[in-house]
């Protein structure tokens, strides 16, 4: 588990983090978003102990980074996949990091086969794809065998295989029991990757929530309705106290009310329907409103 309670960091006038508290919890993916410049890679920093809160603290299993007895075999973490010699192959480059902090060598092959690399372990990871780079930094994390995990947008630059990869090995390590956190300013990706959000905005959180309560709360309940019978179909939803508007092409959006609600009330009233579909594309829309105000650089329109 990863506590946070007021973490605060600042670099000069600038509030990086501002008087933040969550909890992560094992068991399930938690993702961590913001846009760009909320101050993720701050708090990550700071849970790791690379940077000291300026307030507050953070803990792991209820001890800060700094006072763990096997730091490596409790949190792992992958925030620069780049970060590799790139004249060692794989294998050696995992092999130095085990020797460098008494990890077992056996862990080596383990980890190795745990992400996939076991076919190109003797290359060197120089010359590795960006997918396969994010790998070896996973396998690296994963080298002490820790009950927690963190990862820095992990699927930033990859292609829609190496982002499912990475999505469901995040999944699999939840499962096992680990707790881990993955933050990204992707909302469409961390809806389908993770099962808990800590959405924060200019160093402060927003909202903590299951990902289903903050899409419900997000998306609210519209449904898109096409039929050739719109003016018989509209009294009747007005009629039951649902909203109804005018969408593009003859459409209805109906506020208020489920899309079984609407069907079987057309199917009661003999209304032929074309269409019926609940709206969840606004989920980025909801982001943005949350965010909105959180946002650090607006771009400037008309320049
Ligand atoms: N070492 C530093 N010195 C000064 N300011 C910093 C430093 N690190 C981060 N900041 C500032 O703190 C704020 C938060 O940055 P941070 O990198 O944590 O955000 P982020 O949410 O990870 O953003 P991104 O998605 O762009 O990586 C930004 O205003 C950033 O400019």
């Amino acid at each position: 588990m990863i506590e946070a309670i007021g973490l605060t960091k600042r670099y000069g006038r600038t509030v990086a983090v501002d008087d933040l508290s969550f909890t992560v919890q094992p068991g399930r993916v938690t993702g961590f978003l913001g846009p760009n410049g909320a101050g993720k890679s701050t708090t990550m920093r700071m849970i790791l102990g690379l940077d000291r809160p300026t307030a507050g603290r953070v803990l792991i299993d209820g001890k800060p980074y700094t006072e763990l007895n096997r730091p490596l075999q409790t949190v792992g973490a992958l925030l620069d996949a780049k970060w590799v010699h790139p004249n060692r192959s794989a294998r050696a480059h995992l092999r130095w990091l085990a020797k460098s902090n008494n990890l077992p060598g056996n862990r080596v092959d383990q980890v190795l086969e745990a992400v996939g690399l076991t076919q190109v372990a003797g290359k060197n990871a120089g010359g590795f794809s960006l997918g396969m780079s994010q790998r070896l930094g996973i396998a690296a994390a994963l080298l002490g065998d820790p009950k927690v995990l963190l990862f820095d947008e992990p699927v930033n630059g990859l292609d829609p295989e190496g982002i499912l990869w990475i999505r469901t090995f995040m999944q699999n390590l939840a499962a096992e029991g680990r707790t881990v956190l993955v933050s990204s300013h992707l909302l469409s990706e961390m809806a389908v990757t993770a099962s808990e959000l800590i959405v924060i905005g200019r160093g402060k959180l927003i909202t903590q929530s299951s990902t289903q309560e903050f899409i419900d709360s997000a998306t609210g309940n519209t449904v898109l309705v096409r039929s050739p019978q719109l003016f018989k179909l509209g009294p009747l939803l007005v009629d039951k106290g649902f909203t109804v508007r005018d969408g593009a092409d003859g459409s209805f959006s109906v506020s208020g009310a489920t899309s079984d609600q609407i069907g079987d009330i057309a199917a009661a009233n003999g209304v032929v329907l074309h269409e019926l579909s609940p709206q969840r594309g606004s989920l980025e829309e909801a982001f943005m409103q949350l965010t909105g105000d959180a946002v650090e650089y607006h771009a400037e329109i008309g320049k």
